[in-house]
């Protein structure tokens, strides 16, 4: 898929600019705090309909304005299309060729996107929540209904926790955790599964790069480690075991829960183990190893979505080749060269490899504004 043109309005400290961009590689260069990131994180917000910075949907409208628009113009396998996106105080509101959607989740994954920052080098190493944003935000632009659980989700968990924190076990009724509970269980089953599914697959194009990558000295293995049990436990389970396994870690858990004033198990405890040649990569792997697993997975995850929605997602590689060595670099503009349309930002030439990337678009970024 292709991004032909866009327009942002009221958007951060864009306050109204329209670019074209080219099939290739657009490279965005400019000093620090000029909006580079933003520019990114637009076409981000375009595609998921969340940023990938903050949950806070209002740091994304100008501070002068009541409104951000981003607009684009975009080509898929089955045809051009435009789209709309209006955050505001009231919400958001979204259209498909002019056609308001009722629902987000109908918007969300029109455009797809892998986006790969400094911080997704930290997949491995880094805090879990880094490793479950990763996975939340590929299952969720390609299968919408996954945010909505993940949405509905968040939302028990929250009044759930809120309980426990203001109440005192002895006093806490039975009935009203029970309502929780189940609600808890249900929706949290449904992303477990995903997200198990989702592992597996990924896992079959990460250990092909990484081998590749690595000369084929090296096997990497990705693990999906949910916050109870096991994945393998999981393979041949349906719904209604693990949920019935989350029913009862939810009450084995109970004392310590009210004790912690927290849910201490479900999604968001999940988390994601890798190993190297059966050695675990975030206790005794080099840092250019687990640099190379992140990167290995980042181009799993281009794969992975071109295979399950049959057309390369665009590639936003955010401030992120500067922090990669010739080597490491140079495999991924490989990968991406003249198969995907791809948005770099950088704050200097020097730190890419140019002599790799043919045909690139400049556009220079300052306070807010394009030029070509
Ligand atoms: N809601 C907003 N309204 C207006 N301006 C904003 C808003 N949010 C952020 N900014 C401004 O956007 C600029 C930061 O832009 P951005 O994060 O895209 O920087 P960048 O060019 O990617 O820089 P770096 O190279 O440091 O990553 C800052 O000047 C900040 O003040």
């Amino acid at each position: 898929m292709q991004l032909k043109a866009m327009e942002l309005q009221g958007y951060r400290n864009y306050d109204s600019v329209k670019l074209t961009t080219e099939g290739g590689v657009n490279i965005f260069i400019g000093p620090n705090a000029q909006g580079k990131t933003n520019l990114l994180e637009a076409i981000h917000v375009l595609s998921l309909t969340k940023s990938h910075r903050t949950s806070k949907d209002k740091e994304l409208i100008g501070w002068d304005r009541g409104a951000a628009v981003i607009r684009a113009e975009m080509t898929r396998r089955m045809g051009d299309v435009s789209l709309e996106l209006q955050l505001s105080a009231q919400g958001k509101k979204a259209k498909i060729n002019g056609l308001e959607q009722r629902k987000l989740s109908t918007f969300v994954g029109t455009l797809n996107v892998v986006l790969f920052a400094p911080e997704d080098l930290d997949i491995v190493k880094g805090a879990p929540g880094v490793r479950r944003r990763f996975m939340d935000m590929e299952i969720g632009q390609v299968h919408p209904g996954y945010l909505y659980d993940m949405q509905q989700y968040q939302k028990i968990l929250q009044q759930r926790n809120n309980y426990l924190k203001s109440t005192d076990i002895r006093r806490a009724s039975p009935e009203m955790l029970d309502v929780w509970n189940e609600q808890l269980a249900r929706t949290g089953v449904k992303m477990m599964q995903k997200r198990k599914n989702f592992i597996v697959q990924l896992q079959k194009w990460a250990e092909k790069i990484h081998a590749g990558i690595t000369g084929g000295t090296e096997h990497l293995a990705v693990e999906y480690k949910p916050s109870f049990g096991t994945a393998d436990s999981m393979g041949d389970q349906d719904q209604s075991s693990l949920f019935g396994q989350f029913m009862i870690k939810l009450t084995q858990s109970k004392e310590q829960e009210f004790r912690r004033g927290t849910t201490l198990a479900g999604p968001h405890r999940d988390d994601l183990g890798f190993a190297i040649n059966g050695k675990d990569v975030q206790s005794f792997g080099s840092q250019g190893q687990q640099r190379t697993a992140a990167l290995s997975l980042k181009l799993a995850e281009l794969e992975l979505m071109h295979e399950e929605i049959g057309e390369y997602p665009l590639l936003l590689l955010d401030d992120v080749l500067s922090e990669l060595d010739q080597t490491r670099q140079t495999q991924l503009i490989e990968t991406f060269q003249s198969r995907v349309q791809t948005f770099i930002t950088t704050t200097g030439l020097e730190s890419v490899n140019m002599s790799r990337l043919k045909d690139a678009s400049l556009f220079h970024v300052r306070d807010g504004q394009l030029l070509r």
